[in-house]
């Protein structure tokens, strides 16, 4: 058997076996993924595993605020190390994905560094501690199901990249619906320099973004991703100016995302919905899911509104 035939099948029978597994699950008893993760116990997934690995290496945090505007800030925080991820912080990630994912109100999601830079990537330290292949998959695993659960959220969301997104940075600035770059600032995959690939899902997800020749080069040449580069690839959609000695990039940045986030709630994230099982899904699941969204705002208070007022598109 060829290797990609064999390739394949080892797919498709992973696919059915999980799939399997969880509708018994399923039927059984609490769903056994939450949001939209990829890994569960299922597919051998000891979540607590990890967990406990990574709570072994402290330091940072991840802060959140959530707004009454609806836009949510959160703050990758340990400019001691330019806002490596420590273990602890990646655990504080999936808590606030999980408050997020609870968040009815919200609308939009900025995703920033602390003091100007955006993120390095693993704190080395741990990285160092972790150098085997079966944590290192356990981890992979782990950020994959947080950053997944973050880019499927029904929020619209944008990564602030001031100063340097390296490694593990860079592939999260790709679980953001949007990038928004500040003069000067530089998304690198740095992976191929530390003797690796994406485990974060950034590949996949750059892919997705910029497409296969441009993530190609920026995989394997570990190229540099200035403002002018990034939004010539796609990969950032637009650079932050200040507009006055007042303004500061994260208030640039929620004025941009707030044009997209302008009205009801039930709305927006109904536009996010659709969008992404765009994104994900075949075409025929994608048409159902648009029509079961379409069906929680039709007839819905802001489109009685809308119809009452008789809105003329000019
Ligand atoms: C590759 C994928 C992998 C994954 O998927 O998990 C990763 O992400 S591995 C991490 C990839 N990132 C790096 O290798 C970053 C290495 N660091 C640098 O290139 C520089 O530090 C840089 C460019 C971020 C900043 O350079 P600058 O000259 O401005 O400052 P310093 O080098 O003096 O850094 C200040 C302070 O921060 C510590 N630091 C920076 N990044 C990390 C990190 N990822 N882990 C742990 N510590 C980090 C650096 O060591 C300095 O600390 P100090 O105690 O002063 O030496």
């Amino acid at each position: 058997m060829s290797y990609s035939l064999q390739m394949y099948c080892r797919m498709v029978l992973h696919r059915v076996g999980c799939h399997l597994l969880k509708k018994t699950h399923n039927a059984l008893g609490p769903p056994i993924r939450r949001g939209g993760a990829v890994y569960s116990g299922a597919c051998g997934f000891r979540e607590e595993e990890i967990r406990e690995k990574l709570q072994a290496f402290p330091g940072g945090s991840i802060n959140l605020v959530k707004q009454e505007s609806g836009i949510a800030l959160m703050t990758i925080n340990n400019p001691a190390r330019m806002n490596a991820f420590t273990g602890t912080m990646m655990l504080e990630l999936q808590d606030r994905v999980s408050q997020l994912e609870e968040w009815t109100e919200g609308k939009g999601l900025i995703v920033h560094g602390a003091a100007g830079t955006f993120c390095s990537g693993s704190d080395l330290n741990a990285v160092r501690a972790i150098s085997n292949p079966q944590d290192g998959m356990k981890m992979c695993m782990f950020m994959q199901n947080v950053l997944t659960r973050l880019l499927r959220l029904p929020l619209i969301s944008v990564a602030l990249v001031e100063g340097r997104a390296l490694g593990g940075g860079s592939e999260l600035t790709t679980a953001c619906d949007f990038r928004l770059m500040t003069e000067g600032s530089e998304i690198q995959f740095v992976h191929k320099h530390m003797g690796l690939v994406p485990g974060w899902g950034g590949a996949a997800r750059l892919v997705r973004i910029v497409g296969s020749q441009n993530a190609l080069k920026l995989l394997a040449g570990a190229r540099k991703v200035d403002t002018d580069y990034g939004e010539r690839i796609g990969l950032s959609d637009g650079t932050v100016t200040l507009q006055s000695a007042e303004s500061t990039a994260l208030g640039e940045a929620e004025k941009w995302v707030s044009a997209f986030t302008k009205g009801p709630a039930p709305v927006i994230r109904a536009v996010k919905k659709v969008v992404l099982s765009g994104r994900e899904l075949p075409l025929e699941d994608a048409l159902r899911t648009e029509k079961d969204v379409f069906g929680t705002v039709w007839g819905g208070p802001a489109n009685l509104e809308a119809l009452a007022r008789k809105p003329k598109h000019k």
